[in-house]
């Protein structure tokens, strides 16, 4: 028993598990929100639909969105015609994309997390993979290792069809990776392109519109580790604690399936209410052991899944207007990129804070949270520590 404790104690590491280092990427394709509905019913051959095209004027109006990155260009949906129709089958197509290219934005997203970390691909020790419908054996985290010439040693895991809240949680099991493997350097890669759940317009399917609207493409990769090396490393958050939390009774308030067709999703009305119902109940289960109840003392990254979730988290917890800045940027440059959105935030919020001349990588707070929901509907939030910024 004895040496299994020696054992253990020497497998841990630490202190904290911190952000080394983050990367970003989009495909070079983007769309103008206000002209995306004109583009979206003639590439799907859809104008006849004058009513339809009339409410996804307006949904896309109220958006909040200015541009979003597309994989998926006019000559891919000339090439893949059945990608165009609703309910046509096309699964195959849409997979053999996503096999295809998400390894290619994924390494261009790790490539420049890399290269801010500064240290020998070597000294990776794992490699965490998320995506939606890379779907292959061996999978995106055995092309991407390949494709970095990670050392064959790299413990690989993949996940799948975690829904937006993907973000917070595979940075919880990075920091439960990091803490429990003293040395551990995990390379966290989550690309997402809306390739599988592009669909033409439906008469009766207007949640799947809400979709067509909100969705964005893009890749973002982190680096994650315990007892950072000050001398060669530079920490920009703390990861402090995580929580996950499933909402009775929600089950179809997101929903989604990969059959023929690609990729459905189901969004019902209720969903925003249903979340500021329900947020603050995490945000006390995490920030009660710190001592913070004031939800305004903190810095804020939040899943931007579409302006009417962000407006009833502002008003339920009565968050001043400026806390979800960075989270409604990056809805607006980049759309609803699921999992990948409060990545490309953390990066956005640790620049700002620097260009603003803040004392810390959080606008100046201490703390903050990272906040997410998906299917389940499930509530994920982590608790950051910000580091001072010195000049
Ligand atoms: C994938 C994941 O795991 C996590 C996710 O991020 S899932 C995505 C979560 N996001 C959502 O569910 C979207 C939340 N909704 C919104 O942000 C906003 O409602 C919106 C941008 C879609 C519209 O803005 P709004 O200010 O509410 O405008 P509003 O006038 O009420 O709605 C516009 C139209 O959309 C319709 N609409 C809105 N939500 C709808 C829904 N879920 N289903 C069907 N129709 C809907 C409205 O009925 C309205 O139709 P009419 O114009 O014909 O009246």
């Amino acid at each position: 028993m004895e040496k299994v404790n020696e054992i253990r104690n020497a497998q841990r590491a630490e202190g904290a598990a911190c952000v080394l280092a983050i990367g970003r990427a989009n495909p070079p394709n983007f769309i103008l929100q206000s002209e995306y509905p004109d583009y979206y019913f003639r590439v799907t051959k859809s104008e006849h639909m004058v009513d339809v095209k009339e409410k996804f004027k307006r949904i896309c109006d109220k958006t909040m969105i200015r541009k979003r990155h597309l994989f998926v260009t006019e000559e891919i949906l000339k090439a893949n015609p059945s990608m165009i129709t609703y309910g046509e089958v096309s699964h195959d197509a849409r997979r053999q994309m996503t096999v295809d290219y998400l390894p290619k934005l994924g390494k261009e997203a790790a490539l420049k997390a890399l290269k801010e970390w500064g240290q020998p691909k070597s000294r990776i020790t794992h490699l965490i993979v998320y995506n939606t419908l890379a779907l292959s054996m061996p999978g995106a985290d055995y092309e991407l290792a390949k494709a970095l010439e990670l050392d064959t040693t790299v413990h690989r895991t993949v996940m799948y069809l975690v829904g937006c809240h993907a973000g917070p949680h595979i940075l919880r099991h990075a920091k439960d990776i990091a803490e429990n493997n003293k040395g551990a350097r995990i390379l966290i890669v989550c690309a997402e392109i809306t390739a599988v759940n592009f669909h033409g317009p439906s008469e009766t399917q207007i949640d799947s519109l809400i979709g067509q609207a909100l969705f964005g493409d893009g890749a973002a990769a982190i680096i994650v580790g315990a007892e950072p090396d000050y001398s060669i490393e530079r920490p920009c958050f703390q990861l402090i604690s995580g929580t996950q939390r499933t909402i009775p009774n929600t089950d179809g308030a997101a929903f989604s399936e990969i059959i023929n067709m690609g990729q459905t999703f189901h969004l019902r009305k209720d969903l925003p209410c249903l979340i500021s119902d329900y947020i603050e109940e995490s945000l006390v289960n995490i920030f009660k052991p710190i001592g913070i109840t004031d939800w305004n003392s903190i810095f804020w990254i939040a899943h931007n899944g579409g302006p009417a979730v962000l407006n009833g988290i502002e008003s339920e917890l009565k968050l001043d207007k400026e806390k979800l800045n960075v989270t409604r940027h990056v809805l607006s440059e980049y759309g609803n990129m699921s999992s990948i959105g409060v990545l490309f935030m953390m990066d956005e919020m640790r620049k700002r804070s620097f260009e603003q001349g803040k004392t810390t990588t959080g606008l100046g707070c201490e703390w903050g949270v990272m906040f997410g929901f998906g299917p389940g509907l499930t509530i994920e939030a982590l608790a950051l520590r910000s580091v001072p910024l010195l000049d």
